[in-house]
């Protein structure tokens, strides 16, 4: 059975959000009712002026009471507080789903805050930007790029297929996991890059010529560095609600660097090499896996 999806409250007009937004409604005009709702008031006026949403309100209770579909675009540690909020008006039978880094933590905070009757869907696009705010947001920011969704086995299979419908409308390529695999994948493709780069940038304060290292730094600093840029609170979030992945694989990640720092004090060339070598080899197969990958058709229906 197909769910008619009518309504979408977006909750959280930022720069998920609001590409969301900008995306379904270039995918569908008329046909979908967009309501935006954020606390930020000004936001919401940019929301509207770049027709990301047909309606724009500070009032989460109203803003969801008619909405079939509802996301949920906060940073994580906002989410819950939200959806206790909003849980009491959600009308019978509508479908919730969030976009958030981290997943296990809000799987188990919302999953308990919810009257029967309403069906949880997680989800997290696998695209975004240094960028933060509806200013940032691009109705082809998720064309092409892996959509998360981490349902369990008993959510309701109606309610997931209406979120892949709706997910298909922005070009994202969906793909199903289980939560857990979700945040230890993340953790090492993701959160932890985003710790290292914010890492390379702090480094400099070490540098006993700050102004020279920074007006030599080149394309290789700037290409390594630049999701630095990304905002502060949403990181501390993601840490904060995905610790052990992270931490663990932090772990590891100064293991490598702590071998090879070694290698390099003893003037051991071949293991240094061999550690360049290496990252060398696996991300040339990874380009290539991502290639294939691309030119396959979409599978999601568009
Ligand atoms: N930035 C990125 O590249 C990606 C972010 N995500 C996830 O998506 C979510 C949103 O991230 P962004 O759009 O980047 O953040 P953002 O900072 O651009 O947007 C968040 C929006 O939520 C609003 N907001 C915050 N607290 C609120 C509250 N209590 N009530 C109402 N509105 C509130 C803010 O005013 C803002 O407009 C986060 O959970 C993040 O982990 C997922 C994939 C990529
Ligand atoms: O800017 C980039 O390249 C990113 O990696 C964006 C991003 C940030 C957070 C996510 O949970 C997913 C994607």
């Amino acid at each position: 059975m197909r769910l008619a999806i009518r309504r979408i409250a977006i909750l959280g007009m930022g720069l998920i959000g609001g590409s969301l937004g900008l995306a379904f409604k270039a995918a569908r005009g008329g046909k979908v009712e967009v309501i935006g709702i954020d606390n930020n008031e000004l936001s919401l006026i940019k929301a509207r002026q770049r027709g990301a949403a047909d309606i724009v309100t500070t009032d989460a209770r109203a803003g969801v009471a008619n909405a079939d579909m509802i996301f949920i675009c906060t940073p994580v540690l906002q989410a819950a507080a939200l959806v206790k909020e909003i849980a009491p008006y959600l009308k019978q039978g509508a479908i919730l789903t969030d976009t958030g880094s981290t997943k296990s933590y809000l799987i188990e905070q919302i999953s308990a805050l919810l009257p029967c009757g309403i069906h949880y869907v997680p989800g997290h696009p696998m695209a975004g930007r240094e960028k933060s705010g509806i200013e940032a947001a691009d109705s082809t920011l998720f064309r092409d790029k892996w959509y998360i969704l981490t349902p369990s086995g008993a959510d309701n299979a109606t309610a997931v297929e209406a979120v892949r419908q709706v997910i298909s409308w922005t070009g994202a390529r969906i793909t199903e996991m289980d939560a857990e695999r979700h945040d230890w994948c993340t953790a090492l493709i993701s959160h932890v890059p985003h710790i290292g780069a914010a890492a390379l940038v702090n480094l400099l304060a070490y540098s006993e010529d700050q102004d020279s290292s920074i007006k030599l730094a080149g394309g290789g600093f700037r290409d390594t560095t630049r999701i630095a840029s990304s905002n502060a609170d949403m990181w501390a979030d993601v840490c904060m609600t995905n610790a052990a992945p992270i931490a663990d694989s932090l772990d590891k990640f100064s293991q490598l660097i702590g071998q090879v720092s070694q290698a390099i004090r003893q003037g051991d060339r071949a293991s240094i090499h061999q550690f360049f070598a290496n990252a060398k080899e696996r991300r040339d197969e990874l380009l290539k896996l991502e290639e294939v990958v691309t030119e396959q058709p979409l599978s999601n229906g568009r």
